[in-house]
């Protein structure tokens, strides 16, 4: 989950360099090929994109740098924009009918921009400081300006400074933390989702899949038209391990079981407590000698169980092929006759049955 999100925001902060990189393009192209030739917007746009394509080669090399690249990233898009905003606000100030709205450069959207990767990328309160911040050392000394200049205030690109680093800077700021709080609250109910999700599919006492679940993985293999067997395995003489020893040791012995069948079984093999000491072991990809062979196989590893103060526990095997012509009630009811079969034979045994309902084999108790 971590590893998924800590991917997500590389990305997102990949994107934002690429972005940063193309805009400082524009801005280089259009303050070296436009009519008018200043040094400051000649050399600051090279310079930022210099840095972005610089952070891009690092991230792509260092991924585990994101946080300083990001940080990076902020203080090169910040630097580029309290520069001109000073350098031309003092140079308007100081010479006599200069104006400012003729000479800043058309910086309050990326202003604007900075702000939103403020309020994206710096975590908690830290976003708030850093906007403000970025607001004090950008936008304020044009804002003064303008106050101290009404005549240029209010022309069009007076009014245009005027909303870009008034209102719509608080837009940004607190339209921003409403969209990450309503983001963690969506994050928060996705993963309780996710919990409850496994907990309906979980048998509480043994911790492995519950009935519910195996009942799924059966009706999603009618679906499929891979081969597959099913395993329904049935404790012996439980009622007895529950008189003689009390339920908690009984509730231990069901623990052991679920647990030793299922590390032995593989990642795709699904086993679910079906009843109350019933499993249902579902395996895909086989063919009924493999079926066979893992029904022996957790029945030798039941038999060599120790749960004590209970000397043996044993359990025996119905096991059946899904035949073309199954439907979900069908194989249920055969491996079931199947193990049905295994206890009438004495227990701790395997039986297992085909489509044509004989018998096709019997391991004997070991
Ligand atoms: N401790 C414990 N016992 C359970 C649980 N669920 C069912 N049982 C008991 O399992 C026993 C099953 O008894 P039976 O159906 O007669 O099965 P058995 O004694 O194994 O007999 P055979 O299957 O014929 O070998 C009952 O006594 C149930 O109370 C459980 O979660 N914990």
């Amino acid at each position: 989950m971590q590893e998924s999100e800590d991917s997500y925001v590389r990305v997102a902060v990949l994107i934002m360099l690429w972005l940063a990189l193309f805009a400082s393009i524009c801005a280089t192209l259009i303050h070296w090929l436009g009519p008018v030739h200043r040094t400051m917007d000649l050399i600051i746009p090279p310079t930022a994109s210099m840095m972005f394509g610089g952070l891009i080669v690092a991230l792509m090399r260092r991924p585990w740098w994101l946080q300083a690249i990001v940080q990076v990233a902020l203080v090169v898009a910040a630097l580029a924009l309290i520069a001109p905003a000073w350098f031309y606000t003092l140079h308007a100030v100081s010479t006599p009918g200069m104006r400012l709205i003729d000479v800043l450069p058309p910086v309050p959207s990326l202003f604007v921009m900075l702000l939103v990767m403020v309020m994206i990328f710096i975590p908690g309160r830290r976003a708030f400081v850093l906007a403000l911040l970025c607001w004090l050392l950008i936008a304020l000394p044009v804002l003064v300006y303008l106050a101290l200049h009404p005549r240029e205030m209010w022309m069009p690109r007076g009014i245009d400074l005027l909303m870009a680093y008034g209102p719509v800077s608080i837009m940004v700021v607190v339209l921003l933390p409403v969209q990450r709080g309503l983001a963690g609250t969506i994050r928060r109910m996705a993963s309780e989702r996710a919990r409850m999700e496994v907990m309906l599919h979980r048998d509480p006492l043994t911790g492995i899949h519950n009935r519910r679940l195996g009942e799924r993985v059966l009706r999603d293999l009618f679906n499929g038209a891979h081969a597959a067997g099913l395993i329904m395995l049935d404790m012996d003489g439980f009622k007895a391990i529950n008189d003689t020893h009390g339920h908690p040791v009984g509730d231990r012995v069901l623990q052991a079981v679920a647990g030793r069948c299922k590390a032995l079984l593989r990642e795709d093999e699904c086993i679910s407590r079906w009843g109350g000491e019933e499993f249902l072991v579902i395996v895909p990809g086989i063919d009924a000698a493999g079926l066979h062979m893992v029904a022996e196989r957790l029945q030798m590893a039941i038999a060599r169980l120790p749960v004590a103060p209970v000397l043996r526990v044993t359990a025996s095997f119905g096991a059946t092929m899904i035949d073309g012509a199954d439907n979900f009630d069908t194989v249920l009811q055969r491996v079931d006759r199947a193990l049905y079969a295994a206890k009438e034979q004495g227990g701790n045994c395997v039986v297992l049955v085909t489509a044509g309902l004989a018998a096709a084999g019997v391991l004997a108790p070991g």
